[in-house]
């Protein structure tokens, strides 16, 4: 008799985050802002934040939030007495919605921020061990355990400091469980963990003919056991770490991809169509 317990199975459709729905999950999700310029297309960007149920800014991302809702001016308000970015901000914080909740240690948001969403409430989370954003994600934890939440999407960007790259991957680990998915978007990609199990992701087309990239990154520990299918270049049965087998640069061979893994891995793939443009 065979005993072994089946492998966990996760299906992941990255087109509703890309250009369907905007939407996640059966209840929806929360999105969160970390201290990067938002390079996530503007359309994206308003359509994922008006669909959350939950908004918050962690620290120095609420400046950049209230960076983006400046530069979506649209005009509207024509007071002939305020200068055009006064009344842009006006105009756009009636349209787009601010933050439910800005949290962190506070060392980056600016005064001018803190007036500027003075009626958002701000939650103080001082311990330096852990990140803003880890914290970030312990507050809205309960909240959307109570919603039935799943979906966490972040606005974040490769650019800027390695070592907080690397820290929001390692959120990634520090917060995986069941019920909880998180989502970076960043200028031109959307990363996310996979767990042990066997996962199907679905490619949206025009990501498929394109032939964009995707990788598959066993960060912190051996991958002993990784078998593919669906990619320009598979694994089968393949041991994976940082010194040996790192699958990047890879590409689709067709809509489904899956990936059977033992151990952990990060799953990078290329979205929005203007990779030509930040090259
Ligand atoms: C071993 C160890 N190394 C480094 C730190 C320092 N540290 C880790 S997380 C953290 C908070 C970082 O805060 P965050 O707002 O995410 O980033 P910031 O822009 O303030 O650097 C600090 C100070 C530590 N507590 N322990
Ligand atoms: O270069 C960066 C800087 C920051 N982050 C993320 O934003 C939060 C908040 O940062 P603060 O500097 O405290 O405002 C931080 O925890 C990181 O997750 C980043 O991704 N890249």
């Amino acid at each position: 008799m065979d005993h072994t317990i089946p492998p966990k199975e996760f299906k992941w459709t990255p087109g509703d985050l890309i250009k369907e729905n905007f939407k996640l999950g059966e209840n929806g999700h929360v999105c969160v802002v970390l201290n990067r310029k938002i390079q996530v297309p503007s359309h994206v960007v308003k359509l994922l934040w008006k669909n959350a149920i939950v908004r918050c800014a962690v620290d120095g991302g609420s400046n950049h939030w209230r960076d983006f809702v400046i530069s979506q001016g649209d005009g509207k308000n024509t007071s002939p007495t305020k200068s055009k970015g006064a009344k842009d901000a006006e105009a756009n914080t009636a349209l787009i919605a601010p933050p439910d909740v800005i949290t962190g240690d506070f060392d980056s948001i600016t005064e001018e921020t803190v007036e500027f969403f003075k009626t958002t409430p701000k939650i103080h989370t001082p311990d330096q061990d852990a990140t803003d954003f880890t914290k970030a994600i312990n507050v809205l934890l309960p909240v959307m355990e109570q919603r039935k939440v799943q979906d966490v999407v972040v606005f974040n960007d490769n650019s800027g400091r390695l070592d907080q790259l690397m820290a929001n991957l390692n959120t990634l680990y520090k917060v995986q469980k069941d019920n909880c998915k998180v989502y970076l978007l960043s200028g031109d990609s959307i990363t996310w963990l996979l767990r042990p199990g066997k996962h199907t992701i679905q490619i949206p087309l025009d990501l498929v003919t394109g032939q964009r990239w995707c990788s598959l990154m066993p960060i912190g520990a051996m991958a002993h056991n990784v078998t593919t299918t669906g990619l320009k270049w598979n694994l089968y049965h393949a041991q994976m770490e940082f010194g040996g087998m790192v699958s990047t640069s890879n590409t689709y061979s067709t809509e489904f991809v899956q990936v059977e893994t033992d151990a952990n891995l990060i799953w990078s793939m290329g979205a929005y169509d203007f990779e030509e443009k930040i090259r």
